[in-house]
């Protein structure tokens, strides 16, 4: 199983390009970094992973990648629900009965740090706890490739750290996983980092080159 970019090129109509000539892969069991700044293209890019958004040059190639996990910068919820309400839920689906569920969306909530909070309703979640609560259910839910679009933005430094640390465990589970991030404990908890700075037409300078991390 891998995700495979091949000469990506994109920029909406009336934007100037955000990034061209990009290519990369990852495997099952990676994790990787998006990184650069602001307005770089960093969820675009997720997007067109995921086949939401087509390149302006260039082709995504998926193989056995069929389930394709999102989770999004503004964590959302069922206000009146209960935190393992919201992670026991993608269990169902899948037709495991509540009792069957329940164990695991608890270890999920645990990775995350949300065992306190499982029956406290989504309404009275810190934005840090729901954040990390939309990691969990993203776990339960058991895809191939998980996008993830800014896992600290909402967090203390000491709840990120630990966030940062799961989330470079997680493709040990041998799931893709590909975070975009500005966050530099975030990129350093990756395997394979892709700074977007690489890739802009105009040449911006990248502080950084393109590292690749032994876990
Ligand atoms: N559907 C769209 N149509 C036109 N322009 C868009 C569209 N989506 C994004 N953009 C623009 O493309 C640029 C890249 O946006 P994107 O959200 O991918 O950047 P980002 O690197 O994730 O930013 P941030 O770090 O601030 O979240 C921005 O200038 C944005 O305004």
């Amino acid at each position: 199983m891998f995700v495979k970019a091949e000469g990506l090129k994109h920029r909406f109509p009336g934007t100037d390009t955000l990034f061209q000539g990009l290519s990369f892969q990852v495997d099952a069991g990676q994790t990787l970094a998006i990184c650069g700044p602001s307005g770089c293209g960093k969820s675009t890019l997720l997007s067109i992973l995921a086949g939401w958004e087509k390149p302006v040059e260039g082709r995504v190639e998926r193989v056995d990648v069929d389930r394709v996990g999102w989770v999004f910068q503004n964590p959302y919820g069922v206000a009146q629900r209960t935190s393992l309400d919201h992670v026991v839920f993608p269990l169902l689906a899948k037709g495991e009965t509540r009792e069957e569920a329940e164990p695991e969306a608890m270890r999920a909530l645990e990775l995350f740090d949300l065992a306190h909070a499982a029956s406290r309703p989504f309404r009275d979640l810190s934005g840090g706890e729901a954040q990390r609560l939309m990691l969990a259910r993203a776990v339960c839910s058991r895809p191939d490739m998980l996008l993830v679009d800014e896992p600290t933005a909402q967090l203390d430094t000491r709840t990120a750290h630990g966030v940062n640390h799961v989330l470079g465990n997680l493709a040990g589970q041998g799931m893709i996983v590909i975070v975009a991030t500005h966050d530099q404990d975030t990129r350093q908890a990756c395997q394979k980092v892709v700074d977007l700075s690489d890739y802009a037409p105009a040449g911006l300078p990248a502080d950084e080159e393109e590292t690749e991390h032994e876990v």
